[in-house]
């Protein structure tokens, strides 16, 4: 088993932190909290003092995913996979990982060049959460949600984190044309804990930034979700893609459209895998039912 136990944080950089806030508090109903930079805009959504933070800066850009493992021996073991792979690893000092509301983190690229970082010891917040709607996400044990990153370098990213950091597969659809020659391309979902996946690698041309496909939080009732997409309606956000059941995680979702040219998606009812019994499985249809993507502009991952 991985030494990686779950999507820890996200962080984002933004030109317009204030139409984040309206996203992200105003219409999915998030909390905010508190962190180190003056106009950053920290949420959360459970006992951790921050989840997601949006920083201010000159671009729309994803800064970094951070990933969650039990304590220092595990992150040491992580530090030794990463660097025999071949890839520098930058130890943080205790002024930045405080900025992560973490004890010690450390720092690398993936082979599709997304920072990642990978972290023990989150700082909680005891206070209640008062998000403004009264939603409450589902954490704990299968962390924040799912990222979904665009990689370039596909089969050396996915080796990346399965042989490197031990994610386990979670099956895969085929995207692209059927006819083209070679091998097929595929989504792949991994997972590191109960979550279906806490990551995907999506097939992706090259982009100048490191981006951003998706992130997926997931909340505990169907209302939630559907009197987000009413306020985000409301808001006057972009709908990427109507309410649908994944095959894979079960999950009912939608998906809006952020600053930077990505997707939050907000679900409720995602599975819980059982390794006992689990095999990764190839999906021939991304939803049971809903999930129409025709009317949504193309994601900034996928732009040539
Ligand atoms: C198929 C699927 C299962 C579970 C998820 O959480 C999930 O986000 C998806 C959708 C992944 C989806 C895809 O498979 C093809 C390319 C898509 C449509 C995109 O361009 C963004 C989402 C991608
Ligand atoms: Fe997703």
């Amino acid at each position: 088993m991985t030494d990686i136990h779950s999507l820890g944080y996200l962080r984002v950089q933004s030109t317009d932190v204030p139409r984040w806030r309206e996203l992200v508090v105003d219409g999915l109903g998030m909390a905010e909290g508190t962190g180190s930079a003056p106009d950053g805009l920290y949420l959360r959504v459970d006992e951790r003092r921050s989840r997601l933070q949006v920083l201010p800066g000159a671009e729309d850009r994803a800064l970094a995913v951070g990933w969650e493992v039990r304590d220092h021996y595990a992150l040491a073991r992580v530090q030794e996979a990463v660097e025999k792979a071949g890839t520098a690893v930058e130890v943080l000092t205790d002024a930045q990982s405080r900025e992560r509301d973490a004890e010690a983190v450390i720092a690398f690229d993936d082979p599709a060049g997304t920072r990642l970082e990978v972290f023990f010891g989150p700082v909680l917040d005891h206070s209640p959460v008062v998000t403004p709607f009264g939603g409450r996400w589902v954490t704990g044990g299968q962390g924040l949600g799912h990222v979904v990153l665009p990689a370039t370098a596909f089969d050396e990213a996915y080796t990346f984190y399965t042989d490197t950091l031990g994610f386990l597969p979670r099956g895969a659809i085929r995207v692209g044309d059927p006819s083209a020659p070679g091998p097929a391309a595929r989504v792949r979902f991994l997972g590191v804990n109960q979550r279906h996946h806490s990551l995907a690698l999506c097939p992706a041309p090259p982009t100048d930034k490191p981006g951003l496909v998706h992130l997926m939080t997931e909340v505990d009732t169907l209302d939630a979700v559907g009197q987000a997409l009413d306020r985000l309606g409301k808001l006057g956000f972009t709908i990427s893609s109507t309410l649908g059941r994944h095959t894979n995680d079960k999950m009912v979702s939608f998906y809006v459209r952020a600053p930077g040219g990505w997707d939050l998606e907000f679900g409720t009812e995602g599975m819980l895998v059982d390794e006992n019994s689990y095999s990764a499985e190839e999906i021939t249809a991304d939803s049971y039912w809903g999930h129409d993507w025709s009317a949504s502009e193309p994601l900034a991952a996928f732009a040539p």
